[in-house]
């Protein structure tokens, strides 16, 4: 079950600009266990803003839809996507795909943007920039960790959404152990009964990804959880969404 715990963050700072009385920004932070963090920040960027950095991403961005390899298999990656980085870093190479690193000059809105997010997140230094564009409810992002190795053993990734609301499950890897112990348990049981125990983990949650929001994970999120935007038949509008990394 989820755990809600609608108490500010102390460690993550507001932005008095953005804190109107009509609208004031909602931090939650969920505690995932083990060193694993989540922490939500509904407002972070003001509606009317948040619009103005959808329609300049949206229509600036030389966004492209890549062949990704997935499980041994080619397909095209079901969203847009364009990456951005600092200068002199590892190069980042995701399902066999290797995304041109633009320059944080071409785009001086991303810039002003990622100093918000700095401000808001203190230590924070994130270098690199994952966006992704969702053109409708058939676009999606399947389970997945970001644990590459050049991101280190605890990235802190911050997320910032604009335009249509979509749903952002997290749910817990299965341990090796916890996979052994449950093929044991398993044994003698249907098939299909036994696919089901195998893979699931009980331990799940969903965040709405709302206009303007900041979602944070640290900690061993990455390595411990799994996250997803799935597919939603109602989601009928394009959703973009920032993904800020720091690349050790
Ligand atoms: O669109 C999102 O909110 C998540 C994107 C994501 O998980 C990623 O780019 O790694
Ligand atoms: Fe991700």
């Amino acid at each position: 079950m989820s755990k809600l715990i609608d108490d500010p963050d102390p460690g993550i700072r507001r932005n008095p600009e953005n804190s109107t009385p009509e609208k004031p920004m909602k931090v939650v932070e969920v505690d995932l266990g083990n060193e694993s963090r989540v922490v939500q920040i509904s407002r972070f960027i003001s509606y009317q803003d948040s619009w103005k950095f959808f329609n300049y991403l949206d229509q600036n961005i030389p966004w492209t839809r890549p062949t990704v390899r997935v499980f041994g298999r080619s397909h095209l990656q079901p969203r847009d996507t364009c990456y951005v980085a600092s200068e002199g870093l590892a190069q980042l190479v995701y399902s066999g795909y290797q995304p041109h690193a633009y320059s944080w000059d071409e785009f001086p809105p991303l810039k002003e943007i990622l100093d918000m997010v700095h401000e808001a997140i203190p230590g924070s230094s994130f270098n690199s920039l994952l966006l992704n564009r969702y053109k409708g409810g058939s676009d999606y992002v399947g389970w997945h960790a970001d644990d590459e190795k050049l991101y280190g053993p605890t990235p802190q990734i911050a997320s910032l959404s604009f335009g249509c609301e979509r749903d952002f499950l997290l749910k817990k890897k299965p341990s090796k152990s916890a996979q052994v112990k449950s093929a044991e348990r398993c044994e003698g049981e249907r098939p299909s009964k036994r696919a089901k125990k195998l893979n699931g983990s009980d331990q799940h949650y969903t965040f709405v990804l709302k206009h303007g929001s900041l979602l944070v994970m640290s900690g061993y999120t990455q390595r411990d959880w799994l996250h997803s935007v799935p597919k939603r038949a109602k989601a009928d509008s394009t959703r973009i969404n920032l993904t800020f990394r720091h690349i050790v």
